[in-house]
């Protein structure tokens, strides 16, 4: 079994594959120490290990040894490519798309061969999209909903910090529903707006922590796919085999 895994900046996510499907998907809080997480993983049958990233060389390094102490096998690490699969990424330096966003993408565009975009919903707000010929157009990057929360409650002196989850599309009339929709009602206006910019293509995912928040907000047509990073993991370990 392969074991996929996705370390974003606040929770790792993992599912195995036997090279064709994946499992489901679990999320755990790294807590910034997301080689401590890793050997806490609870895989088991585990014959390759392919892992994407956004957290530095210094972090690497400890997902290496991690997976070398708790599966006995040697990590492979997923890099952003100029130009894979007929996905070609939009970046003049491609190294510095994050492999998340550009999994996702090739997850996507794998499945769609056609226009289409990705937000991720995570600690950041992403959103890049994908022309009908596989050119990767580019992209934005958005704060997410808990660190939009988090500044706004941090550079003020609003004596409250439990501001709920009750997100809805209308608005506040208290200064908690008020911070809590500033940042919602900012996330959906920039996913409308990368939209427009793309020119709006048919196919439209959404994954991340906070997906589940957003989709009631969104038009029918947006699918939730929180999978989209593993699942751009196995293509390419299904290259490599
Ligand atoms: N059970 C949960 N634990 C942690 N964060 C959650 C949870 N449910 C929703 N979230 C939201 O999901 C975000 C993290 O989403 P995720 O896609 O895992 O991010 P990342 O890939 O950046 O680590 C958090 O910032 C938070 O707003
Ligand atoms: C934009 C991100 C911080 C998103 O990370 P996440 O929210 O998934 O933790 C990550 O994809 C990243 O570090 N990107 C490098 C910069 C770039 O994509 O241009």
């Amino acid at each position: 079994m392969i074991l996929l895994i996705d370390i974003g900046n606040s929770r790792l996510k993992w599912a195995q594959s036997n090279g064709q499907s994946i499992s489901s998907v679990t999320a755990v809080d790294h807590v910034g120490d997301p080689a401590a997480a890793i050997k806490l993983l609870t895989a088991t049958k585990v014959d390759a290990v392919w892992v994407a990233h956004v957290m530095g060389a210094e972090h690497e390094r400890q997902i290496l040894d991690a997976v070398q102490a708790r599966f006995g096998l040697q990590a492979q690490f997923a890099r952003t490519r100029a130009e894979y699969l007929g996905l070609t990424c939009a970046y003049e330096e491609p190294s510095r798309l994050g492999v998340d966003r550009w999994l996702m993408l090739l997850a996507a565009w794998s499945e769609v061969r056609g226009a289409c975009c990705v937000v991720s919903a995570g600690t950041a707000l992403t959103f890049d999209a994908v022309s009908a010929d596989g050119k990767h157009q580019g992209g934005f990057i958005a704060p997410g909903l808990t660190p939009m929360l988090k500044t706004t409650l941090g550079s003020t002196r609003f004596a409250t910090y439990d501001i709920g989850a009750a997100y809805t599309g209308d608005l506040g009339r208290d200064t908690e529903a008020c911070v809590r929709q500033g940042a919602f009602l900012a996330g959906l206006g920039a996913i409308e707006q990368g939209l427009r910019a793309s020119g709006a293509p048919a196919r439209k995912f959404i994954c991340g922590g906070d997906a589940a928040a957003f989709l009631p907000h969104l038009d029918a047509d947006w699918q939730r796919r929180d999978e989209l990073v593993l699942q751009g993991l196995l293509a390419l370990a299904q290259q490599s085999a």
